[in-house]
């Protein structure tokens, strides 16, 4: 596994990891001041053990991978009864229906930071993770918000390959579950480099046909999406058999993709809480941040955003499921129509602001 150098959103630049626990990122932080010991203190502190989506020991198998199949969720979902789903919706409303509610506690003024998540939020989820291609219209609504407040991508994808689909210079990347941070600038073309985890685990599921193994740069994903659920045993062994060569790795299971990542203390939470410290909104009462994401690795943000009781959580789902998170979207369509009411919102309160002058 590639050793991740890197890290950081300063404007036009990368540079250091806030969490200095790992000798894995170069220290210090980028800028000097902003990121304080107490927020390193913070970051060492979030359980990682307990993040959702982080599988123990054992505990991986073909059941978690059905758990994370659209037949098998749609199975569930029909067992669902509408009692169920209607309780479950009372407690992650539609962050449509509540937009008034969302931004109301931010004073009109003021304004808000947006983090999303690529596959299942910005773009829909398909087959083949290369061709996962965003719409113009959802680029030209990120463009937008990324107007009118400081605007993340957070992916367990690598940087780069998260800025080749999105395209946008003025966002902030983060990559490899929030490992490789980028502010906004034009993106580096750095290749992701190849590993030896990820050439081992294409060399030994070249006989599971479908599985597709993807170079995150930091991270490797083993997809079975397009894998005959008869395989999925196999492969779950083949992946279990590589993770003892390399015991220093943990695995974690996304949308029918397991995802290999190194032990070191950082996640999608961690990310969410670097990019808020850095920017200066860390202590802010009147900026809202705002986390949209559809995966279980995503739920490490919602908690930090719990934790902090700020901002709010926003899970993209059709479907009722476990989550740290406020409010639901149904799918991507429904994220781009909140991502331009923010917008909406936005201009409203300059003009009344200007108004008032
Ligand atoms: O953090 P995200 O931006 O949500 O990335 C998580 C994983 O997304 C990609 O896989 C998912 O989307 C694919 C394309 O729609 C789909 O085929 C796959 O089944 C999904 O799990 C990406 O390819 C992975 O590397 C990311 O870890």
């Amino acid at each position: 596994m590639a050793k991740p150098t890197v890290v950081v959103p300063e404007v036009g630049a990368t540079a250091a990891c806030p969490c200095p626990g790992t000798t894995l990122f170069p220290y210090p932080p980028p800028r000097a001041g902003i990121v304080t010991a107490a927020v390193r203190r913070k970051c060492l502190q979030v359980d990682l053990g307990a993040a959702a989506g982080l599988l123990g020991a054992g505990a991986w198998g073909v059941e978690s991978m059905r758990a994370s199949s659209p037949t098998h969720a749609k199975a569930a979902a029909a067992l669902v009864d509408d009692d169920h789903r209607a309780a479950w919706m009372v407690r992650h409303p539609s962050a449509l229906d509540k937009f008034d509610q969302i931004v109301g506690g931010v004073a009109r003024a003021s304004g808000s930071s947006c983090s999303s998540t690529y596959d299942g939020t910005l773009s829909p989820i398909v087959n083949d993770p290369d061709a996962a291609f965003m719409s113009e219209t959802m680029r030209m609504a990120v463009r937008s918000v990324a107007k009118h407040f400081p605007t993340a991508i957070v992916s367990g994808r690598c940087r780069d390959k998260v800025f080749e689909f999105v395209k946008l210079a003025e966002l902030y990347y983060a990559g490899s579950h929030g490992m490789d941070i980028k502010g906004p600038a034009k993106a580096s073309s750095r290749h992701a480099k190849a590993n030896k985890v990820h050439d081992r685990l294409v060399e030994l599921t070249r006989s599971v046909p479908g599985a597709k193994v993807e170079n995150n740069k930091f991270c490797v994903s083993v997809h079975f999406r397009c894998v005959d659920e008869k395989m999925w045993g196999e492969l779950a062994e083949t992946v279990k058999g590589v993770m003892r060569e390399y015991p220093k790795l943990r695995l974690t299971q996304g949308r029918m993709v397991f995802e290999v990542r190194p032990t070191i203390k950082w996640d999608k939470g961690k990310a969410l809480e670097f990019l808020l410290e850095s920017l200066g909104f860390a202590d802010c009462n009147n900026v809202l941040p705002v986390y949209i994401g559809d995966d279980r690795t995503d739920e490490d943000a919602f908690k930090v955003l719990r934790r902090r009781g700020q901002g709010v959580g926003i899970l993209v789902s059709k479907h009722p499921k476990e989550t740290t998170a406020s409010y639901s979207l149904q799918e991507p369509a429904e994220v781009m129509e909140f991502l331009l009411r923010l917008v909406e919102w936005k201009r409203l309160s300059r003009a009344s602001l200007r108004m008032q002058q």
